[in-house]
Parts: C-alpha cells; sequence; structure tokens
C-alpha cells in the first residue's frame, strides 16, 4: 500500500484557506488534490505553493470538451508539473487519446486518470441523463475504454473497484472518492464506501475530503484513518 494512499482535497474558497489546511498536513504522509473551487480562485500559483511545501498534487479540473480543447487544457496542466489529473472518460475515444498524447509531451508526465460515473449519481439519476444500464456496467465500460486510449486509471466508487480490477488489470490504478467513515454524513455523495473497506475493495487511492478538511482536528481524524489501515503515522 502507498504510504500516501490518502488524498486530501483542498475544496477551499481561497488560496489562504487551502494553505492553512495543506499546513497542518504532513506532505510525508497524504498527498492533496486541487479541484474547480481553488484553482478558479487561486490559479495555477497555489499549485506551486504547494509544491514548494513538498506536496504532491493532485490536479482536478476534470476536463471535458472537444478533443483539440482538451489536448491544450491538458498541456498546460501538465506543464504545472502536477502528480496526477485528470479528464470525463464520457468525453470519448478521441477526446482521450487526445488528451493522453499531450500529456506525453511533457518531460515528467503526470498520471493522467478518466472519470467514470460521479460518485454522487447512482442507477436513476444515470438513467436520467440517458445512459442505459447500471452505474457498474457504465464504470465498467468507461474504464475498459480508458485503458485502451492509454490513461493510467480512472476515478470510480470504491463499490465498483472490483469489477474495474477484473476489467482493466493489476496495474491500473484506481482513485476512489465517496470515502465516508460509518460516522460521517454523507452529504452529496451516493456510492460511499469506509477506507478499509475500498482498500479491500482494490483501491489505491482515497480521496477523502469533508470528513477530513471539516473536522474540529483533521489531523487526528488523518491519523485515525491511517491506522484503520494498519499505516504507521511515522513518514516512510
Ligand atoms: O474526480 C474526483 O476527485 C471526484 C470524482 C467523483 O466521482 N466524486 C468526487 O467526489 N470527486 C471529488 O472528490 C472529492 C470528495 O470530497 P468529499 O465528498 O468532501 O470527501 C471532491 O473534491 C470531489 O470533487
Amino acid at each position: 500500500m502507498d504510504n500516501k494512499i490518502v488524498v486530501v482535497p483542498l475544496d477551499f474558497p481561497d488560496a489562504a484557506s487551502a494553505l492553512a489546511m495543506a499546513a497542518r498536513l504532513d506532505p510525508r504522509l497524504c498527498r492533496v488534490k486541487v479541484g474547480k473551487e481553488l484553482f478558479v480562485a487561486a490559479g495555477p500559483a497555489v499549485v506551486e505553493q504547494l509544491h514548494q511545501r513538498g506536496f504532491e498534487v493532485f490536479l482536478d479540473l476534470k476536463f471535458h470538451d472537444i478533443p483539440n480543447t482538451v489536448a491544450g487544457a491538458c498541456k498546460s496542466a501538465a506543464r504545472l508539473g502536477v502528480w496526477m489529473m485528470n479528464v470525463h472518460a464520457s468525453g470519448g475515444e478521441a477526446m482521450l487519446r487526445a488528451a493522453r498524447e499531450a500529456v506525453a509531451s511533457v518531460t515528467k508526465p503526470p498520471l493522467l486518470i478518466g472519470v467514470t460515473i460521479l460518485t454522487s449519481l447512482d442507477d436513476e439519476s444515470i438513467a436520467r441523463v440517458g445512459f442505459s444500464g447500471s452505474v457498474r456496467e457504465n464504470v465498467e465500460r468507461l474504464a475498459r475504454l480508458t485503458k485502451e486510449c492509454g490513461l493510467d486509471g480512472v476515478v470510480c466508487s470504491a463499490q465498483e473497484a472490483p469489477w474495474v480490477r477484473a476489467a482493466a488489470g493489476t496495474s491500473f490504478t484506481l482513485v476512489t472518492p465517496g470515502i465516508r467513515l460509518a460516522t460521517d454524513a454523507k452529504g452529496d455523495q451516493v456510492r460511499t464506501v469506509t477506507p478499509a473497506e475500498a482498500v479491500k475493495l482494490g483501491a489505491d487511492y482515497l480521496v477523502i475530503g469533508r470528513p477530513i478538511t471539516r473536522a474540529t482536528d483533521p489531523v487526528a481524524v488523518l491519523e485515525g484513518i491511517r491506522r484503520e489501515l494498519g499505516l504507521s503515522q511515522e513518514a516512510a
């Protein structure tokens, strides 16, 4: 298991709040994620500031557009030197291949991950969007497509991890948000799994936001999760 299996999303409205949270975290014990809220407010500068503090950054901008536009966005993102970035798998084959090619053009390419079906959606909500089949079937199909296009892995719920693993193999990276302890509020997440269960099901990285960042003592929550996963509180 990767010692930095937990990725903490810094979903804050400004750089100061995000950096204040980062200051409480140890870059040797977790990674951080910069998503739309923070990136729109604070831009590439906050990514650079997190790098300076020793964090590896997952840039979660979930690009979804025509291939040429996504390729350009991916190239710009990859140049920031991030550890991981993502695009929506449902953008289709040409878009995924263009993203792959664009990312490969930088010296040290980030892991490129395809978002399958958002963890806030269930069978009924995807049917209303027009997807046929269950969440599981769609996740599995999008994971196969993502793999065929040469990406490094997918974002899915850990609920689907065993099927994705069976479809895409062991070297495929499974990033799983929607992680909740039994006592946590689900909020807008629908397909939730506990940290220990997610690992058991085959997740490689656990994206755990509000249960940590909105806790009175975020460090204690992260330590508790690491303990539950059998990870030491020391840097590797
Ligand atoms: O790509 C993601 O990171 C993502 C995909 C997905 O399907 N569901 C999902 O929740 N996320 C992100 O994971 C994080 C989950 O945060 P919490 O719900 O606070 O734990 C948020 O930053 C979401 O943007």
